[in-house]
């Protein structure tokens, strides 16, 4: 992918880059060996042409008004590399670019009354390579993989279940549903059975419900009828502040019929003196992140589990993975303490018989449940559910994970000096000038997705609607974007959470924090910008479109040196992306082309930081 020609921001705030290549009826450069996926090489051509015109009207204007006045032009305006034929102009920009001051670059003494200080205020012109000598991209390597498939429905309603019949009509007419998905099918009958178990089962499947019913059914069913001052009878343990408010919302729904029965949501950034007043008043099914749950086993008195009957760790391997171990161990010596039996179930889609070794969770007589889908199962030729007794299948099984068969992957190669423009341009394609469009992208820190939402702010929102003089046209509507990480205050995480999940379009730049059970409807693109720490991120960060049957696609970007990441996911028996088709002029919308000015402006200041936690 390789952008021809050299660009030449007019680096005044905002302004629109301008490329310098040619004069107006020279040929357009040769094509680009390799086209670009995000709007490539053909826009940076477009892009060249459009500018050089410009940028030479503009020079032929100034030259002919300086000439009528008899004046001399302002240095600025002077400068030969504007006057340059196209061969000359990329050696005179290089210089340029190296930062060797030029004459015609200093800035104009005031002649028409501006101040020094507005004057110093007016960037100098600087030419940018961004389009040339890019590095050749190699050719991707993409392992044959027979992908893990899994079917979500099946044609069982709820009501064959021996649920209570309040239950169900909750379930059909509160959450408007009446079959059954595969793992609810395998998992609800199970774990009404009293037997732990380990429950995995691609992304966005309805794995929430499938502990969610079990546990109200037992509850509301409990004798000696449940008290709230009893204190909690099942703890439910999720690793991020937006999953417990989600998962708390389907337990509220669920226990419409059931009010004597309390649930109630702890959560990091909320107050703890009003979570400790709750806790007083007491809470029946207990849903919280684990740091936060640490926080009052040491400090909340009147918090005991002798009632437990169930331990719920959705999104188990992260939860059990190192980041947690520790809050995991306080909090699984404080059940142990109290209570003598309990269920314990353990979800994920990426849940490894390793995650259970690591955890050292006394799971008893654990069932291992996962649907297969029958054309990659040949032990299981009928298609049905697979329900196994641990230990289960084989490790090469276990450390495959499905992916909705409803879900596209691309992959693309940039270089890193392209990503940015890359991602502005995909995210302008999709956003802007496609039809309700709602995409997630991934950054690898908190830091970067401040950087990149106040960039996009500024370069790709306008709220004036009419553009500033010398600016190109705003690229507002329908585009929105918002952004969610760790480092932000809970009330506006809360608020980005619930205005994204119910909004039908906009850009939500993120970190990991998205990435884990959330249930954000709608979502059309999945973007990694940055590639996950891991297959099983990955395969979390894609879950977040194609869920419950719907269709999504994902596209990982990658630099070309870390072509090999595809090969790690091969591994885990995660199908290749497809990498992205080279896109031709023709096919460009116009108006993106224009857009893209946009995105190719440089922008000043500091680069954001790289990983963060
Ligand atoms: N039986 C069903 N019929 C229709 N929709 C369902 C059913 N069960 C669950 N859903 C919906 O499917 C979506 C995904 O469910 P859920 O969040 O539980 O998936 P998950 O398997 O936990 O995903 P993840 O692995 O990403 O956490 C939710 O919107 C949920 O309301």
């Amino acid at each position: 992918m390789e952008l021809r020609g050299k660009i030449r921001p007019q680096a005044a705030s905002g302004g629109v880059a301008e490329q310098h290549v040619s004069q107006p009826g020279t040929p357009p450069p040769p094509p680009s060996p390799r086209g670009n996926v995000l709007g490539g090489s053909e826009c940076g051509r477009e892009l060249a042409r459009a500018a050089s015109w410009r940028t030479l009207k503009q020079a032929e204007a100034t030259k002919r008004k300086y000439q009528a006045s008899s004046e001399a032009p302002p240095a600025k305006r002077r400068s030969k590399t504007s006057f340059l034929p196209a061969k000359k102009t990329a050696k005179e920009a290089q210089r340029t670019f190296k930062g060797k001051p030029q004459k015609t670059f200093s800035p104009k003494k005031s002649s028409a009354g501006t101040s020094d200080r507005n004057q110093e205020q007016k960037p100098c012109v600087k030419t940018s390579s961004l389009f040339k000598n890019n590095p050749e991209i190699p050719e991707l390597h993409r392992p044959v993989v027979k992908q893990v498939q899994e079917k979500v429905f099946t044609s069982d309603a709820f009501h064959e279940l021996d649920l209570h019949p309040h239950l169900i009509s909750t379930i059909n007419t509160v959450l408007k549903m009446s079959s059954m998905t595969s793992i609810q099918k395998q998992s609800i009958p199970v774990l009404l059975e009293g037997r732990d178990a380990l429950v995995r089962s691609q992304t966005g499947s309805g794995k929430t419900l499938a502990y969610c019913i079990p546990v109200v059914q037992s509850l509301q069913a409990v004798k000696a009828k449940i008290q709230r001052s009893d204190g909690p009878y099942a703890l439910v343990l999720v690793p991020t502040r937006e999953l417990a408010l989600q998962s708390f919302d389907t337990v509220q729904k669920l226990l419409k019929p059931f009010t004597w029965i309390v649930p109630g949501v702890l959560m990091g950034g909320e107050k703890r003196k009003s979570e400790k007043a709750r806790l007083r008043k007491g809470i029946n099914i207990l849903i919280s992140t684990p740091g936060r749950l640490v926080d009052h086993i040491k400090s909340t008195g009147n918090l005991h589990f002798s009632r437990v009957r169930w331990l719920i760790l959705d999104e188990a391997d992260r939860i059990l993975d190192l980041g947690f171990e520790k809050d995991i161990t306080v909090i699984l010596n404080a059940v142990n303490a109290e209570c003598q039996s309990r269920q314990t179930v353990l979800l994920s889609a990426t849940l490894t018989e390793g995650v259970t070794r690591l955890a050292g969770i006394s799971l008893h007589n654990p069932v291992s449940i996962s649907v297969l889908d029958e054309s990659h199962d040949q032990s299981n030729p009928k298609g049905k559910a697979v329900l196994e007794v641990s230990p289960p299948r084989t490790s090469d099984e276990l450390d495959s994970f499905a992916i909705p068969e409803s879900l596209d992957q691309h992959v693309t190669l940039v270089p890193s000096k392209l990503r940015l423009v890359s991602l502005a341009a995909f995210i302008l394609q999709k956003c802007k000038f496609e039809k309700d469009q709602k995409m997630i992208v991934f950054f690898s820190s908190c830091e970067l997705v401040e950087f990149h939402y106040n960039l996009f702010l500024q370069t790709l929102l306008s709220s004036s609607g009419a553009p500033a003089p010398g600016q190109l046209p705003s690229a507002s509507t329908r585009l929105k974007f918002l952004r969610l990480h760790g480092n932000m205050e809970q009330e506006e995480r809360t608020a980005v959470f619930q205005e994204f999940s119910h909004s039908k379009t906009g850009v939500l730049l993120c970190t990991d924090v998205a990435a884990r059970g959330l249930d954000l409807p709608q979502v059309k693109w999945i973007v990694q910008y940055n590639a996950p720490s891991s297959p099983a991120e990955y395969i979390h960060r894609i879950g977040r479109t194609a869920r419950i049957g719907c269709h999504g696609s994902s596209l990982l970007i990658l630099a070309p040196s870390e072509a090999e990441y595809v090969n790690s996911l091969a591994s885990h028996k995660i199908k290749n992306p497809v990498p992205l088709a080279p896109r031709k002029f023709e096919s460009e919308p116009r108006s993106c082309r224009r857009y893209l000015k946009i995105t190719c402006t440089p922008m000043r200041g500091g680069s954001p930081g790289q990983r963060k936690a």
